[in-house]
C-alpha cells in the first residue's frame, strides 16, 4: 500500500492514540464498577447492610442490561449511529449512574423508609448503580467495535488486551484504595466514591478527545476506500440478528463468556470478606490480596494478546484459563486450607486465568462474527454475560446470609464460612472447560480460524 493509499488507522500512532483515549474511559468505569467491593464489612456495621442488601445493591449493575435490554438497544444504537454518539450518550449515563449512588451513600436517611423491601439508602444506591452498569456496559462494546475499526488486520488481540489491562488497574485500584480513601476521611464511606466520580467526569471529558480522532479516520477512509469500507457501516438489521442467532459458535462463545466472568467478577465482590473471614486477614489489609488478581492481568493480557496475534491457539487458550478457574475455586473451596501464602498464589494463578481466557476471546469474536455485526453481536454477548454478573452477586448473598453465618445471632460482627459460595463458583468454572472444548470442537468444523493468528502476514 502507498503512502497516498493509507487511511489513519494505518499509522501506528493514530490507532494507539485512539487506543489510549478509549482505555482511560473504561479505566474510570472499571474503578467504579469495584469501588464498593472492599468496603462490604464497613456498610454492614457502620451503615447497618446485610450480606443479602450488598448482594441485592451488586446484583443491580446487571438490572437495566438484562430485562430492559440495554444492551440489545446499545448494540443497535451503535450499529445505527455509530461509535461517536453511542460512546458520549454511555460515558454521560455512568455519569449520572454514579452521582445518583455517591447521594445513596453520603446521605442519611429516615429509618424505616424503605423501598421493595430494602432501606432507601440501599435502594438508591442499587438504582445508581443500575444506571451506571447501563452505560459501562455500553461503552463496553462500543470500545470493543472502536479497537475492532482502529487494528483489524493489525495487532488486534494486543490492542483488545492492553485495553483490557488499563481497565484492570481500575479494578486494582478499586481494590486497594477505598479502604485507605475511607480512612484518610475520617471514616467517611462516601469518600471512595466521590473520588472515582471525579475520574468518571475526567473519562467523560476524554471522550471528546477520540471523537475527533474518529471523525478524522472516516474522512481519511472515505478518501482511501472509495466506498470499500461501507460493509463495516451498513448499521443494524433485523436480518444480522438472525444471522448472529443462526451461528453456533456465537453461542458457545456467549455461553463460556457468562460461565467464565461469573466465576471471576462477582468473586470479586465478596473477596475482601471472603479473606476476612477464611484467611483470617486484618480488614484494613484484606483489599490489598484481591487487588494481586488485577495486578497480574495488567502484563499478562497483553502478553497473551500478542501471542493469539503471532501464534494463533485461541480455543486452547481458553481451555487452559477455564482449567484454571476449576482447580483455583477448589482450593479456596477446601476447608482448613487457610494459609496466606497460598491464598496469594492462588489469586495469582486467578489473575493468570483472568488473562488467558479475555485475550483470546473477545478477539475471537472478531473471527466469528462479519465485520457489520459486530455491534449487534458484542452487546448480545454482553447481555448473555449480565444475566451471570447480576444474578451470581444476588446467589451468594443470599446463600451467606442463609447458610454461611457462624457468629452467634445479634453478634456485634457477623462472620462467615464461604466454603458453599465457592463450591458455586468452581462449578461455574468447570461448565466453562465444557463450553470451552465445545467452542474447539466447533472450530474444527467450522473454520472460524480460532487456532490461527490474527496478524495479517
Ligand atoms: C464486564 C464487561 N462486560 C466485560 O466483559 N469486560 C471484559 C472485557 C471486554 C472487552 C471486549 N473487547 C473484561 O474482561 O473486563
Amino acid at each position: 500500500m502507498n503512502t497516498a493509499q493509507k487511511s489513519l488507522r494505518d499509522k501506528p500512532v493514530a490507532r494507539w492514540s485512539a487506543l489510549i483515549i478509549v482505555s482511560i474511559t473504561m479505566f474510570c468505569g472499571y474503578f467504579f464498577t469495584d469501588v464498593m467491593s472492599p468496603l462490604k464489612p464497613l456498610l454492614e456495621k457502620d451503615l447497618g447492610w446485610t450480606s443479602g442488601d450488598y448482594g441485592w445493591f451488586t446484583s443491580a449493575y446487571g438490572w437495566f442490561n438484562v430485562f430492559f435490554f440495554m444492551l440489545f438497544i446499545g448494540g443497535i444504537i451503535l450499529d445505527k449511529v455509530g461509535a461517536r454518539i453511542t460512546g458520549l450518550l454511555a460515558s454521560g449515563i455512568m455519569v449520572i449512574g454514579a452521582s445518583l449512588k455517591y447521594y445513596a451513600i453520603a446521605n442519611t436517611f429516615p429509618e424505616g423508609a424503605t423501598i421493595l423491601g430494602h432501606s432507601k439508602q440501599v435502594a438508591l444506591a442499587a438504582l445508581g448503580f443500575a444506571i451506571f452498569g447501563t452505560g459501562v456496559e455500553i461503552m463496553g462494546i462500543t470500545v470493543s467495535k472502536i479497537i475492532v475499526r482502529w487494528f483489524k488486520g493489525y495487532e488486534m488481540a494486543l490492542a483488545m488486551g492492553l485495553q483490557v489491562a488499563v481497565a484492570r488497574i481500575g479494578t486494582l485500584l478499586a481494590m486497594a484504595a477505598p479502604l485507605r480513601i475511607v480512612d484518610y476521611f475520617h471514616g467517611n464511606i462516601a469518600a471512595p466514591l466521590a473520588f472515582c466520580l471525579v475520574l468518571l467526569i475526567i473519562g467523560f471529558l476524554s471522550y471528546f478527545v477520540y471523537i475527533v480522532m474518529d471523525k478524522k479516520l472516516e474522512a481519511s477512509m472515505e478518501k482511501v476506500e472509495d466506498g470499500q469500507e461501507s460493509d463495516s457501516e451498513e448499521g443494524f438489521s433485523f436480518k444480522d440478528l438472525k444471522a448472529v442467532f443462526a451461528n453456533r459458535g456465537f453461542w458457545y462463545i456467549a455461553i463460556l463468556c457468562v460461565l467464565f466472568y461469573s466465576s471471576v467478577f462477582p468473586f470479586l465482590k465478596y473477596a475482601t470478606d471472603f479473606f476476612i473471614n477464611k484467611f483470617g486477614m486484618a480488614p484494613e489489609r484484606a483489599g490489598d490480596l484481591p487487588g494481586l488478581l488485577p495486578l497480574g492481568t495488567l502484563f499478562l493480557t497483553p502478553i497473551f494478546g500478542g501471542i493469539y496475534d503471532k501464534v494463533g491457539k485461541g480455543a486452547t487458550i481458553m481451555i487452559i484459563g477455564s482449567i484454571l478457574l476449576v482447580l483455583i475455586h477448589g482450593l479456596f473451596a477446601v476447608e482448613g486450607l487457610t494459609n496466606v501464602t497460598l491464598a496469594v498464589i492462588l489469586v495469582l494463578l486467578l489473575g493468570v486465568a483472568l488473562s488467558l481466557v479475555p485475550s483470546a476471546m473477545w478477539p475471537s469474536v472478531a473471527k466469528i462474527i462479519p465485520e457489520k455485526q459486530l455491534g449487534t453481536a458484542f452487546s448480545m454477548i454482553f447481555w448473555v454475560q449480565n444475566w451471570g454478573l447480576m444474578g451470581v452477586p444476588l446467589l451468594i448473598g443470599v446463600v451467606l446470609e442463609k447458610f454461611c453465618i457462624t457468629s452467634a445471632p445479634g453478634a456485634e460482627k457477623v462472620t462467615y464460612n464461604y466454603h458453599i459460595p465457592m463450591l458455586i463458583f468452581m462449578g461455574f468454572g468447570v461448565l466453562s472447560v465444557v463450553f470451552a472444548f465445545l467452542l474447539k470442537n466447533a472450530d474444527k468444523k467450522k473454520g472460524y480460524g480460532l487456532e490461527l493468528p490474527n496478524m495479517k502476514k
